[in-house]
């Protein structure tokens, strides 16, 4: 077969190659290429030599929402900030996407250990879904025991505003409809059964928590609680599909968190999750306005202040509820 010519490739006007250079990923699905539970304990333990902070909590930080945990913006809460880039990690991915910082902060939050991604990996960039949630699990043998996951969504409830910060009460796994999901593959029962149940994903305590601190901090009217689904993006959805998720009983959409949720579940992590309203979802073909991701960036940083009060007072009440059931 004859070599495909660029220039025809490019209808002939240029063949020069783009002037960034893209990062190499790893598209690899096949099961057997996966990270084992050895591979993952060299890299806690890397962690656990660069650091003396013993995270109970970790959180991941959504497109946009990460800045709070920035140096400065933290600095009355944290202690003993620690940040790792992403790059010196071994067997870390590395964060492509605009909005999201690539490194690791350890520290203390009000007297809480805790670790917060500044940045997460999404199916998009070219990662296999096991490879966007390899840090949870990186995490969960750091010790974390519970899952703070935050996303950046398009609302479809038409109750929500922009702005609105959603709890999520539960999701649909629409990739896993297709097949795909984090767990696919031989599994390792040093992480979790093969077959784990998904009915409790999102703790129904923390829910409650997290509606009471609403109120504690007088945020309650845009607090709202919903359904968050996951699609493997990078485009933004077409009005038939908003029209179908919203049949049925999809309330906020993104292309993040669903796989990472699955993941923390399988190795018994307990699970907040959270949606930022960042732009309604067009479900007209009438409508003007397109989504885009400097909206979503835009609202993110609007939301920091409240996002950094909200997160920070969950973080001291969901660790003392582990206390609490602690044995
Ligand atoms: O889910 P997070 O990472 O918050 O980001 C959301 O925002 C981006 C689109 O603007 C997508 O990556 C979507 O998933
Ligand atoms: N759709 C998918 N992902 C998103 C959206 C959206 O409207 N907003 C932020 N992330």
């Amino acid at each position: 077969m004859a070599p495909i010519n660029a220039d025809v490739v490019n209808g002939g006007k240029d063949s020069t190659p783009p002037k960034t250079t893209l990062p190499e990923v790893d598209t690899e699905t096949n099961g057997n290429k996966r990270y084992s539970y050895e591979t993952l304990v060299e890299t806690a333990n890397f962690l656990l030599s660069r650091t003396a902070v013993r995270p109970l909590i970790g959180v991941i930080c959504g497109s946009g929402m990460g800045s709070y945990w920035n140096e400065g913006a933290l600095a009355e809460n944290i202690i003993d900030g620690q940040c790792i880039p992403y790059e010196e990690i071994p067997n870390f991915p590395t964060s492509t996407v605009e909005g999201h910082h690539g490194r690791l902060v350890f520290g203390h939050l009000n007297d809480i250990p805790v670790v917060a991604m500044q940045g997460r990996f999404h199916y998009y960039e070219g990662y296999p879904l096991w490879k966007c949630c390899l840090p949870v699990r990186v995490m969960k043998l750091l010790g974390v025991r519970t899952l703070i996951a935050t996303n950046a969504a398009g609302g479809l409830n038409p109750n929500f505003k922009i702005g609105d910060l959603m709890i999520v009460k539960d999701h649909i796994n629409m990739m896993g409809f297709a097949g795909n999901n984090p767990l696919h593959g031989p599994n390792d029962e040093r992480f979790g059964p093969r077959f784990p149940p998904m009915n409790k994903a999102y703790n129904y305590e923390f829910r409650k928590i997290a509606k009471e601190v609403a109120k504690e901090l007088n945020i309650q009217d845009i607090v709202r609680e919903g359904v968050y689904t996951c699609l493997g993006g990078p485009n933004f959805e077409t009005v038939a599909e908003i029209n179908m998720l919203k049949m049925v009983g999809v309330d906020a959409v993104g292309m993040s968190t669903v796989h990472e949720v699955i993941t923390a579940r399988h190795c018994d992590m307990n699970v907040f999750g959270l949606s930022l309203i960042t732009n309604e979802c067009v479900t007209s073909y009438e409508h003007e306005a397109e989504a885009n991701h400097e909206e979503v960036l835009d609202v993110g940083r609007m939301r920091q202040d409240i996002l950094r009060k909200f997160v920070s007072k969950l973080v001291v009440k969901f660790a003392h509820t582990l206390t609490r059931d602690s044995p």
